[in-house]
């Protein structure tokens, strides 16, 4: 069993058993446009990895890892919003918040090219490692009316100690099905890239869930996998010779050994959720 397998599944049960179910105003299931039921758990949880021990990744199911490494890519990297590019990574899924400029608004990715937030944190962490303002912020005010979909994982806060560099994921709201698989992984992998760039080793990654949820049509499938047989965590590789953030290709990052393929995929659906703050253009 993996770390993530074994914190993941408790936290699971607990929703199951312990949530408290409420309909989602304004969303639907994008199959049949039927209306959306969830659990929360009600309080907010907290999920620690040590990346010195073992990368982040279910076995209990198939995570499909290209597809969150290259999403965190396109956020983090690219610093695009532009769906046509995920389209040209074969990711469909962000399909439901693009717009008729292909866009998913003011969200994501052009909140960190805007502020240049990424060189700035690997600045302080070069110049300043010590800076207890190390932040990548992408829930911004000003710009929620124009962003088709509001930031889930919307912050992150880092620290160098003794030749680690460690970072806090905070989510607002996380769906325990479809999304938090992909979050702590996809942030996993980029604490080990800015680590490598800024010649630290990855630390801990702390991921902070405020709203963790279950959707009702998943209940069975998350059900099915509480049962399941689970396998060591698998090897986790990075191109070592990148020295710079931009240089990195997703092809840089590969996880080597995956049993979750044994285990095979949870089909889940995706609730469509719609951002209560967008402004409607005419
Ligand atoms: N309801 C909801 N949940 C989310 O997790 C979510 C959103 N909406 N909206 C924006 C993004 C899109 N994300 C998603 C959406 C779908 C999958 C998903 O269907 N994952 C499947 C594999 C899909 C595939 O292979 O293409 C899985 O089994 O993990 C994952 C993340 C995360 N976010
Ligand atoms: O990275 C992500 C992006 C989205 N989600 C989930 C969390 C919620 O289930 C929906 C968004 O709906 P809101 O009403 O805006 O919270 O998407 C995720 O888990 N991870």
């Amino acid at each position: 069993m993996s770390r993530a397998d074994e914190i993941y599944l408790e936290i699971a049960k607990q929703i199951l058993e312990n949530g408290f179910e409420h309909k989602v105003e304004g969303a639907w299931y994008a199959s049949d446009g039927g209306e959306v039921i969830v659990k929360k758990l009600g309080r907010p949880v907290v999920m620690q990895f040590d990346l010195q021990q073992e990368f982040p990744i279910l076995t209990s199911k198939y995570v499909p890892w290209k597809k969150f490494r290259d999403e965190i890519y396109w956020i983090m990297i690219m610093q695009s919003n532009d769906v046509r590019e995920l389209h040209a990574m074969d990711i469909r899924f962000w399909d439901e918040w693009m717009g008729e400029d292909f866009t998913i608004g003011k969200a994501y990715g052009v909140q960190v090219k805007k502020f240049k937030q990424l060189d700035r944190l690997i600045g302080k962490i070069m110049n300043n490692p010590n800076d207890r303002g190390m932040i990548i912020q992408l829930w911004n005010e000003e710009d929620l009316p124009h962003m088709n979909i509001r930031p889930c994982a919307f912050m992150t806060m880092w620290d160098v100690t003794d030749g680690y560099l460690n970072c806090s994921l905070i989510q607002r709201s996380g769906d325990w099905g479809l999304g938090i698989p992909f979050n702590f992984g996809q942030y996993a992998m980029l604490v080990h890239m800015v680590a490598q760039v800024t010649n630290l080793k990855p630390g801990v990654l702390t991921h902070y869930i405020n709203n963790a949820h279950i959707y009702d049509r998943h209940y069975d499938m998350i059900r099915e996998q509480l049962n399941r047989p689970t396998f060591a965590a698998p090897e986790f590789q990075i191109n070592k010779e990148v020295k710079n953030i931009y240089d990195f290709k997703p092809e840089d990052l590969q996880i080597v050994g995956y049993k979750g393929k044994h285990a095979g995929m949870l089909q889940m659906e995706m609730a469509t959720v719609i951002n209560p703050h967008k402004q409607v253009q005419n």
